[in-house]
Order: structure tokens, then sequence, then C-alpha cells
């Protein structure tokens, strides 16, 4: 595929991040800190570097797993159908459950896998998302709670992709064509 030329605008940094996920550490830990059986989920691929900053702040005993979902390949656009790449490697039957997702933008993904999760009969099941872009959504459904509101850009860093590129940066950035 030939790429078109882009540049990457940083929107948040990595310092402001950091800041957002301790409060948000804070939030959960009131919400989950009676329980010893909290199974935190990532969604892989775009949450691999906020689920590993999250579970470090998270001052709890958890147990880690990944669930594969995707439905944008190497495109800007949802396809709007969510597959499921990977399944967890645990059962969640009883279990108290924290969805973590890099972006909520359509909805199509975190409402496919909180219907599929919930079909386990979790204890409780409930999610985070750094991102929200509440203006793109096309199904009535977000997250518990959410790290930062964002306008309607294609965004890339800390996890989140675009075409696979700039995964790694430190901070979040919006795309913008040069060419
Ligand atoms: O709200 P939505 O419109 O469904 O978009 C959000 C989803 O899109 C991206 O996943 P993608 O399919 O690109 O897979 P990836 O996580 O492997 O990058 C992102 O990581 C979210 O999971
Ligand atoms: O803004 C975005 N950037 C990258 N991947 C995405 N998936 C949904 N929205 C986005």
């Amino acid at each position: 595929m030939t790429q078109r030329p882009y540049v990457v605008d940083e929107m948040i940094s990595a310092k402001a991040i950091a800041a957002r996920i301790e409060a948000l550490a804070q939030e959960i830990k009131r919400e989950f800190g009676d329980t010893n059986q909290l199974v935190v989920v990532g969604l892989l691929r775009g949450s691999f570097v906020f689920i590993a900053d999250l579970v470090r702040e998270l001052d709890l005993p958890v147990e880690v797993d990944f669930l594969e979902a995707s439905s944008y390949g190497n495109a800007m656009e949802s396809s709007r159908e969510v597959r499921i790449l990977k399944d967890l490697r645990s059962g969640i039957e009883g279990r108290d459950v924290l969805v973590v997702e890099d972006i909520v933008d359509t909805g199509h993904t975190l409402s496919h896998v909180t219907g599929l999760l919930t079909s386990r009969k979790p204890a409780r099941l409930r999610s985070i998302a750094l991102l929200d872009k509440p203006t793109r959504r096309e199904v009535d459904f977000g997250a518990d709670w959410t790290g930062f509101e964002i306008p309607d850009e294609f965004v890339v860093g800390y996890g989140i992709d675009y075409a696979q590129r700039n995964r790694n940066l430190p901070y979040i950035g919006k795309v913008r064509f040069t060419g």
C-alpha cells in the first residue's frame, strides 16, 4: 500500500497522560477495592501501552488477560465488523472484569466486546478508555471511565496506530497529511 505522507502533531503529552492515569487508578480502586478477583482485560493491539501503565498504578491484586479485536485493518474508517482474533485465556464467570480500551470512536468495538463478555456472566463488568471521540459515535455506548474526550481527529501514539505505524510514540498526536 502506498502511504500518503503525513506528520503527527502532538495533542496530549506523555506527562498529561501519566497524570490522568494516576487519577483514574484511584477511581478504579474505589470501585473495585473490595475484590481480590479482578481481571483486567486489555483489547489488543491498541491498548497495550495504556494497560501496562494503568495496572502499575493500580494498587490492587489483579490478573491480566488480553483479547484481540480488530475492525479498522489499515484504514481510517471502521469496517463496522468486529473480528475477535484472540480470545481470553481464562474464564470470567463470577469474576470482576475491567475492560481496557485505547479509544472509543464509532463505539462498535467496545459495544461488541462488552456484549461478548457479558454473555460469560462476570460478577461485575466495567470498562475504561483512554480516549473518547463522542462526535463519531454510531452505537450508543461508552466506557465507564474516560481519560480524555477528543475532537474528530485521527489520532496515533501511546499504542494507537495508523496502518500499524506510530504505536511507539510516547504521546497522543493527530495525523496531518502533507501531500
Ligand atoms: O469505536 P471504534 O470505531 O470501534 O474504534 C475503536 C477501536 O479501533 C481501534 O482498533 P483496530 O481495529 O484499529 O485494531 P488495533 O487495536 O489492533 O489497532 C482501537 O484500538 C479500538 O479498539
Ligand atoms: O483516531 C483513531 N486512530 C487510530 N485508530 C482508531 N480507531 C478508531 N479511531 C482511531
